[in-house]
């Protein structure tokens, strides 16, 4: 998306509304502009003394009915800009949800999620109000302004009178050009400092419980207070250059005002033009006054709202990092869904999707990349081009591998267990299984086909990944459980519930399957939110259900039993069990043993215990752990 496109895309759907306003914005101003003529010729009668009751009168409803036309049609006119604004809102937070829905994990976990949500907010505000409110008072300001100075020249004060008295005003471009930088560059930074505030207190109410349990509230106010401060310092910044100028515009139309009434009044005095001339050059002149401050206020709004849109089609040009060959396959569950790793190594590697990062990159200019389709397009291509040792890498710099040689051979509808330390590598790898982020090309397999060939819908279509901590919606449990199939009938819902161990638990509320869950499931224990998010995952029944560490807080009994369950209900397809307890995989056909991103041992439980390795060693600390609770009892 070129930096034009938000604009271009609004202004092509909704260019009839703006014409139509406009058009109605100028009759608006021929009819006011009248005010000052009818004004005019009431003082020369006045003074000639042939002003009559019955003409005063018609005065009365001659400037009556030039101020409600202006009214009306300028309201109007008015209304229509302001509803197209509305709908620049709604149509472009519509689009932004949509792309960062594209987005890969890669990006959220560079960009904060209070940071977009003031892309959202105040970015997309900001415009709107350039387009609306800005629109609306630089048309009507304009037909103003012009049909006062066309209206001007049609009176019968002097040409040279007029160009002195408007002179002043033409220095309101020379003004404009020196201060729009400097509004938009402090406009920026105070968007800026907006975005990091939302950031720090979505992070600050998320943690809030963390904050209240260690009884920190005042560090985290204090720390609060900085981001708070930082916007206030910019605010001010801003609110001074933008402040000056406000007011520099209306004092070039105060100067005109005062050429025309010294140079006026002296021509009026020696006769030069007549009282009702010099009424009616007072009067124009002050009714550019309001116009001009207008215009002031537009492009002080516009300057701001420059900065915002450069932010939203900064991020709308981002690219998803995770893309689809043109000739996506569909990941076939019916010719097998075995699973095959072969030599794969990975490093996270540097972010390409911070948003700043992006705009640092554009700075620096990097060879090669002339513009930012381009630069995406090349960076997507050397993470497709791993280094000679199969990395993910970019650019050259020391990556830390997450992942060494992995090799891996999982036959269809067979279990595979992993264990290992903390930061082993286990999520990594099923994070590269579901291309949330792209493992080198040929190193994973399903059914025979590398995962970069299949399409990313069939591809996580058929695959049921149960994480450790599954977010659950605010909404109700049923439809938490439902996430996948929302159409699933109760019954399969209370199903998968029973099989994850978890329907007891729902039942128990007064509103069962109905019952709302707060942010994150608040209302639910570790436990039971563990084993909605399982049965989440139950009820998908993929061809290839992926359970990392999702047992992991319940206890040991209710472990085991959902373990047995899951390995009835899986017979005969592929499952992967991640796990830290022994107990939750040792059935598994084959287990791997994973140590600083590497298979150490591989073999199924009993040949694991006959080599006495790491696994042996896990297994006798549990073991210890569980008959050291058992003498405790
Ligand atoms: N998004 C990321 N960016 C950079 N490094 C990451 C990212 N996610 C994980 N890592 C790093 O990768 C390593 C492996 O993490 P991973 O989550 O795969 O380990 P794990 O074996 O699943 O650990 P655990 O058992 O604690 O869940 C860790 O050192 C971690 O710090």
């Amino acid at each position: 998306m070129d930096s034009q496109r938000i604009l271009a895309d609004f202004f092509r759907k909704t260019w009839l509304y703006y014409v139509l306003s406009i058009s109605l914005h100028l009759i608006a101003s021929i009819v006011h502009v009248n005010f000052p003529r009818v004004l005019g010729n009431f003082t020369d009668e006045l003074k000639e003394g042939v002003l009559t009751l019955d003409s005063v009168i018609q005065y009365s409803w001659i400037l009556l009915a030039i101020g409600s036309g202006y009214a009306i049609i300028g309201g109007f006119a008015q209304y229509l800009v302001m509803y197209t604004g509305r709908f620049f809102e709604f149509m472009n937070r519509r689009k932004l949800f949509i792309h960062f829905a594209g987005l890969s994990e890669r990006f959220y976990s560079r960009n904060g999620v209070g940071k977009l949500l003031s892309y959202f907010m105040n970015d997309v505000t900001a415009v709107r109000e350039s387009i609306s409110m800005g629109v609306n008072q630089t048309a009507g300001a304009s037909m103003l302004l012009i049909s006062t100075v066309v209206m001007l020249l049609l009176t019968d004060v002097p040409l040279y009178l007029v160009a002195a008295s408007i002179f002043p005003l033409l220095l309101i471009p020379v003004v404009v050009a020196w201060f729009g930088p400097m509004i938009k560059k402090r406009s920026m930074g105070v968007q800026e400092a907006l975005g990091a505030m939302t950031e720090s207190a979505e992070e600050q109410f998320g943690g809030i419980r963390v904050t209240k349990k260690f009884a920190v509230e005042e560090v985290m106010g204090a720390r609060f207070g900085v981001t708070v401060d930082r916007i206030r310092s910019r605010q001010l910044s801003l609110v001074r250059v933008s402040s000056f100028f406000q007011s520099l515009v209306p004092f070039l139309g105060a100067t005109s005002l005062i050429i025309a009434l010294a140079f006026g009044g002296y021509l009026t005095i020696n006769g030069t033009i007549t009282l009702g001339g010099f009424v009616a050059l007072t009067l124009y002149i002050r009714m550019l006054m309001n116009p001009l401050q207008q215009i002031g206020n537009v492009i002080n709004v516009v300057q701001r709202a420059r900065a915002s849109l450069e932010r939203l089609n900064n991020l709308l040009s981002q690219r998803p990092d995770i893309t689809e060959d043109d000739e996506a396959l569909e990941l076939d569950s019916t010719s097998g869904t075995g699973i095959e790793v072969r030599g794969l190594t990975f490093a996270y590697g540097e972010s390409e999707t911070a948003i700043e990062g992006e705009r640092k990159m554009k700075a620096d200019s990097v060879p090669g990349a002339g513009d930012k389709k381009g630069r995406s397009a090349s960076v997507a291509e050397s993470k497709r081009e791993p280094g000679p040792g199969g990395n993910d890498s970019s650019g050259g710099e020391a990556q830390r591998e997450v992942l060494r040689d992995i090799n891996l051979s999982l036959a269809p509808g067979t279990t595979l267990g992993i264990i290992g330390r903390t930061g082993s590598g286990k999520t990594t790898l099923m994070k590269l299984l579901l291309r949330t982020y792209d493992p080198p090309p040929g190193t994973i397999w399903i059914g025979g086909e590398d995962v970069r060939r299949l399409s990313l819908k069939s591809l996580r279509e058929g695959i049921a990944y149960v994480p450790q901590d599954g977010f659950l919606f605010s909404s109700t449990i049923r439809e938490n459980i439902a996430f996948y199939k929302r159409d699933s009938e109760l019954p399969e819902v209370e199903r998968a519930a029973k099989l994850a161990r978890v329907y007891d638990n729902i039942i128990e509320f007064p509103d069962k399957f109905e019952t709302r869950l707060g942010e994150r499931g608040v209302t639910l224990s570790g436990g039971q939110r563990q084993r909605t998010s399982l049965a989440r995952g139950i009820i998908k029944d993929a061809p290839i259900l992926v359970l990392d560490d999702s047992v992991s807080a319940v206890d040991a009994v209710t472990e085991t039993e959902i373990m047995e369950t899951i390995r009835e209900i899986r017979r005969g397809k592929t499952t992967i069990v991640i796990a830290h307890r022994i107990s939750a995989l040792k059935h598994a056909d084959a287990i791997v043993v994973m140590d600083g991103g590497a298979i150490v041992e591989r073999g199924t439980h009993e040949e694991l215990l006959a080599k006495n390795g790491l696994y042996r060693t896990l297994h006798d600390i549990q073991e210890e752990g569980t008959m050291r609770n058992g003498t405790g009892h």
